[in-house]
C-alpha cells in the first residue's frame, strides 16, 4: 500500500486535530499536531518573559529557536502523543489561557514560522503522514494526496472548546473562549506570511452537524481512495 501524506488546515476548535488524530490511527500513521509545535514555541518565550514579539529583533528570535527542541512521544495511557519541549511534557500547559491569548501573535514572526515549517516537513518527509493546522496544504505540503479544509460554525466551535476547556477545570467564561477563537481566526487568517486559506484542491468540511465518526468515516474513505 502506498503511503500518502494528508494536511488538514481550517479554523480553530472545528475539529482537526481530533480529526487528524484518529485518521493517523486508522491508517497506522504518524500525527504531527502543527499548532502543538507553535503553541510550545509560545510557551517557551513565554516562560522567558518575552511577550512584545513585535519588539524583538530579528536575531535574538533565532537564537531563542536555538534553544528549542520540540518533538512528539506516545502515551501509553492516553494511546495518542503528547507534546515535548526540551523533554518536559508541556501538551496541558500549552492549551493554557496565556498560550491561547499569545499563539497567533508569533507565529506571525516570519523566523518562527521558517523554523516550524522546516520541522513539520523533515517530520513528514517519509510520508505515511496526517498533519493539522493552518498552511499544511498551502505552505508545509502543497502536494498533499489529500487535502481536508475543516470548518464549523463559529458558536458551536466556541461551545466545542469551552466544554474542552471546562471538563479539564479550567476557569474560563464561553465569551473568553469566543473572543478568543475570533481574535485568532482574524489573525490566522489576516497575517502576511502564510496566512489561513483554503487550497485551491482541499476538500471542504464542514463539521457543524457531523459528530466525529462520521468526519472520520468521511475523511478514511477519502484517504482510502487515495491510498489505492
Ligand atoms: N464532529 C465533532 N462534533 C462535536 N465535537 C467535536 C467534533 N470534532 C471535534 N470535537 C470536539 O471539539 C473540540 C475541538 O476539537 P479539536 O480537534 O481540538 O479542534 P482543532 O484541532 O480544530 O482546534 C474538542 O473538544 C473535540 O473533542
Ligand atoms: N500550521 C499552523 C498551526 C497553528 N498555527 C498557529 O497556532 C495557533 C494554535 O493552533 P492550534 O491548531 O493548536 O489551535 P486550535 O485550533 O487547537 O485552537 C493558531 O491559532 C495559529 O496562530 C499556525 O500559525 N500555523
Amino acid at each position: 500500500m502506498s503511503k500518502i501524506v494528508i494536511a488538514i488546515d481550517g479554523f480553530s476548535s472545528c475539529g482537526k486535530s481530533t480529526l487528524a488524530k484518529n485518521l493517523a490511527k486508522k491508517l497506522s500513521y504518524a500525527f504531527i499536531d502543527t499548532g502543538a509545535m507553535y503553541r510550545a514555541v509560545t510557551l517557551y518565550f513565554l516562560r522567558k518573559g518575552i511577550t512584545d514579539f513585535k519588539g524583538l529583533s530579528r536575531q535574538r528570535v533565532i537564537d531563542l529557536l536555538k534553544e528549542i527542541n520540540i518533538d512528539f512521544r506516545f502515551n501509553e495511557s492516553k494511546q495518542f502523543s503528547d507534546t515535548y519541549l526540551n523533554g518536559e511534557n508541556v501538551e496541558d500547559e500549552i492549551r493554557s489561557t496565556a498560550v491561547n491569548n499569545a499563539v497567533s501573535a508569533l507565529s506571525q514572526v516570519s523566523e518562527v514560522r521558517a523554523q516550524m515549517v522546516a520541522l513539520q516537513q523533515q517530520l513528514g518527509a517519509k510520508k505515511g503522514v496526517v498533519l493539522d493546522g493552518r498552511d499544511v496544504g498551502t505552505v508545509v505540503f502543497p502536494d498533499a494526496e489529500l487535502k481536508l479544509f475543516m470548518t464549523a460554525d463559529p458558536v458551536v466551535r466556541a461551545q466545542r472548546r469551552f466544554d474542552e476547556l471546562q471538563s479539564k477545570g479550567v476557569e474560563i467564561s464561553l465569551e473568553e473562549v469566543k473572543t478568543n477563537l475570533e481574535q485568532r481566526d482574524y489573525n490566522d487568517t489576516h497575517r502576511k506570511e502564510h496566512p489561513l486559506v483554503k487550497a485551491d484542491d482541499a476538500i471542504i468540511l464542514d463539521n457543524t452537524n457531523i459528530n466525529r465518526e462520521e468526519q472520520l468515516q468521511l475523511a478514511l474513505d477519502l484517504a482510502l481512495e487515495r491510498i489505492g
